[in-house]
């Protein structure tokens, strides 16, 4: 069953295209990511999904319904957490929570949620006093307490540290489990790897591509390096003539291997006929960060988190 389906989605601000064309499917229960470079048009294509924003073309369904025509019922289907929420500075996260649910036909115990998320505690702390892990996982908290069939999660893990990612990380599994949807936007490559079943990476407002995290990298990294010291001389042409292999450059005795497809394989097979071992052996072990770059051409932003205030 699909959950969310958005299909050539364009959005402009005044003469800046934000969107240019954005379509992707994602099935129930599954973790969609989202990751591309700054103003590349995620948080714009989630706030339209959202119905935050009403696309200037394109079409958007959610659970079968249209984001904007069918406003009511979506809202009771679709939590979300947009990045940098900002609530009243005065509300006590008891208060807020309450509040929210109450905004809800069939909200979950708002209660559990708050013990859940570790907030109990800061239970009558007003927000502008709880720190910047503290507002994001009330901001989490306030996405879910609705018990929505989808979830939009935009920088879920920003600001906190590692510890509380690694939480957070787990609750959305726990979240994922009990059948929810959801949409992950994120900086982080290994959050979008550690959570995500498929990624779509996005770049000046279009997909530059859709696949599980290991596709992509598989996609990207078309090409491969092996390195190696070899165990008795061999003649470079027992290599060179694999069709796996670009380029062989031998540098003090150690082999560097460049080529595609079954690269690996394609050398043991030939060093093994030839009777030499290879010793020393490395492989380029390509990663997400690599197939973000080769998407986007640029690096992805930080793959640590930066850390606001002390939780
Ligand atoms: N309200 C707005 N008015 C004008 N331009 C906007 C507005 N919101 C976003 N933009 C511009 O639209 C483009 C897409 O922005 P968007 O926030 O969707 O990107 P993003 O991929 O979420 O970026 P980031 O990763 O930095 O959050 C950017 O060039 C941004 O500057």
């Amino acid at each position: 069953m699909i959950a969310l389906e958005v299909q050539h989605l364009h959005k402009r601000y005044g003469h800046h295209v934000a969107v240019e064309d954005v379509s992707f499917t994602v099935e129930e229960g599954e973790i969609f990511g989202i990751i591309g470079p700054n103003g590349a048009g995620k948080t714009t294509t989630v706030e339209c999904i959202a119905g935050l924003r009403t696309p200037d073309s394109g079409t958007i369904s959610v659970l079968g319904l249209d984001p904007i025509k069918d406003r009511a019922e979506v809202r009771e289907q679709l939590g979300v957490q947009l990045q940098e929420s900002s609530f009243p500075d005065a509300i006590k996260v008891a208060e807020a929570l309450e509040l929210y649910s109450s905004f809800y036909r069939a909200p979950v115990d708002w209660r559990e949620l708050m013990e859940l998320l570790r907030l109990a505690e800061k239970r009558n702390t007003r927000y502008k006093a709880l720190s910047g892990g503290q507002k994001q996982r009330l901001s989490i908290a306030l996405a879910l307490v609705g018990n929505p069939k989808v979830a939009i999660l935009d920088e879920l893990t920003t600001g906190l540290d590692p510890q509380a990612r690694r939480d957070t990380w787990s609750l959305i599994e726990r979240v994922r489990d009990t059948g929810v949807t959801i949409l992950l936007v994120t900086h982080f490559m290994d959050e979008a790897k550690r959570l995500s079943d498929r990624i779509a990476v996005i770049n000046g407002g279009r997909v530059a591509a859709v696949d599980t995290p290991e596709g992509l990298i598989t996609q990207a990294s078309a090409v491969q390096q092996v390195r190696f010291r070899v165990s008795q001389p061999l003649d470079k042409s027992v290599l060179t003539g694999l069709t796996e292999v670009t380029d062989v450059e031998i540098t003090e005795g150690r082999w560097l291997v460049t080529g595609r497809g079954q690269l690996l394989s394609g050398i043991a097979g030939a060093l093994a006929r030839a009777q030499v071992v290879a010793e020393d052996l490395r492989v380029d072990q390509p990663n997400l960060d690599d197939a973000f770059l080769a998407f986007t051409g640029r690096a992805p932003e930080s793959s640590e988190p930066v850390e606001r205030k002390a939780d």
